[in-house]
């Protein structure tokens, strides 16, 4: 488990991360997302120590990572993966790994096998693509078995091949009840791979809840209901403050009230309901919406329409 309390982080007049308080849980793949320059590889390097907090605190399993004596044994991580050494071969930059930590050497051809890069095992680095990269680099965070997992935009570069294998490493490892933190600033890419976000804009968080809770509250979020009365309950929803679209047959689709004040509504006037669905807005659109105003870079049209 992941612990942050009221982390802080400021370089000298940019505070790169304000106040962030989560947990991350064993047992699922959390996405840490966020726009550009949101504050997320900043938040995972002091998860990881190797950034100082401001003030507030970071802890795995109950204590702050450096205080853990088998670092890579209790927390793996990928973070950036153009920081190895280009001259070695992929085995001999994880050897040395498993060697300065103190893990069997037989952990190397696992982990090479486990990502897909055994046949290119003696290779030098400095001729790997990014993919591939990116592969050695999720070796490394495998390489002490650790139940706490961290992956700084492990995507980047990889082909759709990739990005399914990845997926799907992801949901295994949480499914053998590790604690697997992903970061990533395209929704897109959390929707498929992802229990439960954690979005965070200039350094703040916005969430921390399932997906399903938080594409609830996108504005597009709605209401189907069925009733054999519609313009009665139209009207009773309307007075109470919701936007009502009549669809073909008996349906509406309400807008601006919850499904559960729906029903109250209508219980209250006796009004008979066939069918209450929530719909969910996507998560793209929520995303969108909710991190709008922490964006720094964004595009905006030529009316300066930011949606
Ligand atoms: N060493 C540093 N010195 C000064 N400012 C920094 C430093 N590291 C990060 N920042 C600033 O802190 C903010 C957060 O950066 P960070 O890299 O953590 O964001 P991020 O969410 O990981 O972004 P991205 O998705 O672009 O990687 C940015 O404004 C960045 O410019």
């Amino acid at each position: 488990m992941i612990e942050v309390n009221q982390l802080t982080k400021r370089y000298g007049e940019v505070t790169a991360v304000n106040g962030l308080t989560f947990t991350v849980r064993p047992g699922y793949v959390t996405g840490f997302l966020g726009p550009n320059g949101a504050g997320k590889s900043t938040t995972m390097r002091m998860i990881l120590g190797l950034n100082r907090p401001t003030s507030g605190s970071a802890t795995i399993d109950g204590r702050p990572f450096a205080r853990h004596r088998a670092g890579l044994r209790h927390a793996g991580a990928l973070l950036d993966a153009s920081d190895v050494h280009g001259g070695r071969s992929a085995a001999a930059h994880l050897s040395a790994l498993a060697r300065s930590n103190g893990l069997p050497r037989c952990r190397v051809g696992e982990v090479l096998r486990d990502v897909g890069l055994e046949s290119v095992a003696r290779r030098r680095v400095a001729g790997f693509s990014l993919g591939m990269r990116q592969r050695l680099g999720i070796a490394a965070a495998l390489l002490g078995d650790a139940p706490v997992l961290l992956f700084d935009e492990p995507v980047n570069g990889l082909d759709p091949e990739g990005v399914r294998w990845v997926r799907g490493l992801f949901r295994r490892l949480a499914g053998e009840g590790r604690t697997v933190l992903v970061s990533s600033h395209l929704m897109s890419e959390m929707e498929h791979t992802a229990d439960r976000l954690i979005v965070i804009g200039r350094g703040e968080l916005i969430a921390a809840e399932s997906l399903t809770e938080f594409a609830a509250r996108g504005t597009g979020a709605s209401v189907t209901v069925r009733t054999p009365d519609p313009a009665e309950l139209a009207a009773v929803l309307a007075h109470a403050g919701a936007h009502v679209r009549q669809d073909e047959g008996a349906g509406l689709t309400v807008t601006g009230l919850s499904a559960a004040r729906i029903g109250e509504l209508a219980y209250e006037r006796r009004i008979l309901l066939y069918e209450l669905a929530p719909r969910a807005a996507s998560l793209e659109q929520a995303f969108m919406e909710l991190t709008a105003e922490s964006a720094d870079y964004r595009a905006t049209s030529p009316a300066g329409d930011r949606r």
